[in-house]
């Protein structure tokens, strides 16, 4: 792969008798953004410790700007911006006592007022962190990771504990310093998350990858995608052959889903179908696969691969003209 910046070959990590990553191997290119995600004790948390330097792997080999994150943590520290989980905060300082302490940390950091401008706490300045609410700390956390111009940035949860509006602002602005050449590692629970900001995913159960590539390929495959609409009772009897079809009276119309693993090809076919029916198909809508149905999947190894529960879906996919 062309231009990573960082690079995981078989990276192993125990604590003791826990495997906590089993052999991971994976890439990230400059201004990817690139998530993690999967279930509870997945190992997620465990590989961005070892990309940030705070941990040495068990065996297998990470680089990140060509450099050994642990023992080149110094020379890599600046150029790195940290979103932990659970961030250290003295309590009792205010927000300006905090960004003041921590811009010491930088050659050139980010002003105080730009920072608190930027995640949005401007009204915060003199609260304590203490005082401060669980979106608000987070956004704390965020200009802080912020402060030094980093051209990497690894968050870890970062908008756990946000209201939507503070979710939408915070993924708006990772999104912008994207753009303009930021590269993110992001580890997340909401997968809706991960649908907006990744360009790839990698979905970890029990210490190892399990699929990993752009949305669109880690869909592909994995679930299903619905068409659905309504047309004359009549015309429903009369449906192309060898769709997955499932018909539902609806009065005077007939509701259709239809079950397909290529959504494209078979809405062109009925499309073309509804115009040598002169019909129209009404209500029509498309839905994919979603990350969550990948996940499930996962998450219970007793699941059967072939997936013969019912299709689950979501994020109806708005139909153009
Ligand atoms: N310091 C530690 N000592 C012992 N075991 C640990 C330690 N940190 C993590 N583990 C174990 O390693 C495994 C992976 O944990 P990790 O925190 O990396 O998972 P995660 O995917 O980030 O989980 P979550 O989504 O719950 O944050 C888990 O089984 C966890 O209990």
């Amino acid at each position: 792969m062309s231009n990573a910046i960082i690079e995981v070959h078989d990276l192993t990590v125990r604590y003791g008798n826990t495997v906590a990553v089993d052999g991971t191997s994976f890439e990230v290119r400059q201004g990817e953004v690139f998530a993690l995600l999967g279930t509870n004790g997945a190992g997620k948390t465990t590989t961005l410790d070892v990309l940030e330097g705070y941990l040495q792997p068990s065996s297998g080999a990470v680089s990140v700007f060509g450099l050994d994150p642990s023992r080149d943590r110094d020379r890599l520290a600046s150029r790195m911006g940290i979103m932990l989980q659970e961030a250290g905060f003295f309590e009792t300082l205010t927000v300006r006592q905090t960004i003041t302490a921590w811009r010491r940390f930088y050659d050139t950091p980010r002003s105080l007022a730009d920072t608190v401008a930027l995640v949005g706490i401007e009204h915060r300045l003199g609260t304590r962190v203490n005082a401060l609410s669980g979106g608000e700390r987070r956004r704390l956390d965020l200009g802080l990771a912020l402060l030094g111009h980093p051209e990497i940035l690894f968050l870890d949860e970062p908008t756990t504990g946000m209201d939507p509006a503070g979710r939408r602002d915070c993924l708006e602005l990772v999104a912008g310093m994207v753009t303009e050449g930021l590269t993110v590692v992001l580890t997340t629970h909401y997968l809706e998350e991960a649908e907006q900001l990744a360009h790839r995913v990698a979905i970890m159960h029990r210490g190892r990858i399990r699929r990993m590539g752009t949305l669109g390929e880690v869909l592909t495959g994995a679930s299903e995608s619905t068409v659905s609409f309504d047309v004359p009772v009549l015309l429903a009897q009369r449906l192309p052959s060898g769709l997955d079809a499932h018909t539902e009276p609806r009065g005077s119309t007939t509701e259709i889903t239809v079950r397909t693993a290529d959504p494209e090809t078979t809405l062109r076919a009925l499309l073309g179908w509804a115009e040598s029916h002169r019909t129209s198909l009404e209500r029509l809508q498309v839905r994919r696969g979603s990350l969550e149905d990948v996940f499930l999947g996962l998450s219970d190894d007793d699941l059967p691969a072939s997936g013969d529960g019912p299709a689950r879906t979501s994020d109806p996919i708005p139909m153009g003209a």
